[in-house]
């Protein structure tokens, strides 16, 4: 874990020469990374521009796109054909030539806690329980900050009567999950291989900017060194696993920007 860690834009020069040659596969986030933080899950949009580098990016090398949100959700919001879409944590996986779901004898268990989690919710004004097909979020950002212990002790109550399921959290929310060793960054290096990205060749770069996120900069630091390269997107230094930083979504889609361009130029 490290507290500071360079710019992937302002050391443009130093992160591609850190590239080695191998040829980037991209893999993003999208709350938070390219979408700014809004209120509500369907207010986070991302920008047309940042749109469209990822389409340019996606001519270049292959790109992918892993997030906490539900796959169609993600596949929706992103609007590029031909990527990857990894959604509900890496559980669930589509591609041009592939299909994976990880979990599926756990979704009556996320059924179940969804229905305890939404009867006992109601009552709390500005809770957002938020079901995804292998996950269930349950956002804090409306709720009246009295109300937010009640809302963790109903979060925590569901988890520990159900051992199936796991509990981990982000940005105002908490999220049940099947209680399996899966995680984005178990359903990143599955997808390496999967695409045959997985030789010395290629080097997986992964930009997010939440605790989930962590999974993936640990799997990519644990391929060794300098095999994968992580990039955490924060307005504040924080610890992370991932080796690179970048400010915020509009300077995350900047440096795309500047990649697609290193890359055009061969
Ligand atoms: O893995 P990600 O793509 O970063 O998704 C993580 C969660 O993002 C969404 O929630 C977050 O963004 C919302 C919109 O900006 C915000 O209102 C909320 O407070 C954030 O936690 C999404 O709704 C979740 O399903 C994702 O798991």
């Amino acid at each position: 874990m490290t507290f500071s860690t360079p710019s992937a834009f302002a050391d443009f020069d130093a992160f591609t020469a850190a590239l080695a040659g191998r040829n980037p596969a991209l893999f993003l986030d999208y709350d938070g990374t390219l979408a700014a933080i809004a209120p509500r899950p369907e207010l986070a949009v991302m920008p047309e521009q940042a749109r469209a580098v990822v389409r340019r990016l996606s001519a270049l090398c292959p790109v992918a796109f892993v997030s906490g949100r539900d796959l169609d959700d993600l596949a929706g919001m992103v609007a590029v054909d031909g990527l990857v879409y990894a959604g509900s944590h890496g559980f669930d996986l589509r591609g041009p030539d592939l299909r994976r779901q990880v979990g599926v004898e756990y979704l009556p268990d996320l059924d179940d806690a969804e229905r305890h989690l939404r009867g006992h919710l109601d009552g709390i004004a500005g809770t957002l329980v938020e079901r995804k097909r292998f996950a269930i979020a349950i956002h804090t950002r409306q709720v009246a900050p009295p109300d937010k212990p009640a809302v963790a002790d109903a979060v925590r109550e569901a988890v520990e009567t159900r051992p199936r399921l796991r509990m981990t959290g982000g940005k105002e929310l908490f999220e049940l999950r099947p209680n399996l060793p899966w995680d984005k960054g178990r359903a990143v290096l599955a997808l390496l291989e999967a695409l045959g990205l997985d030789g010395t060749g290629t080097v997986p770069i992964y930009l997010g900017d939440d605790e989930t996120d962590e999974d993936a900069f640990r799997a990519l630091a644990g391929l060794g060194p300098a095999a994968g390269i992580g990039i955490r997107v924060m307005e504040t230094p924080a610890p992370t696993a991932a080796g690179w930083s970048l400010h915020d979504p509009d300077q995350a889609a900047a440096f795309l920007g500047r990649l697609a361009d290193w890359l055009a130029a061969g």
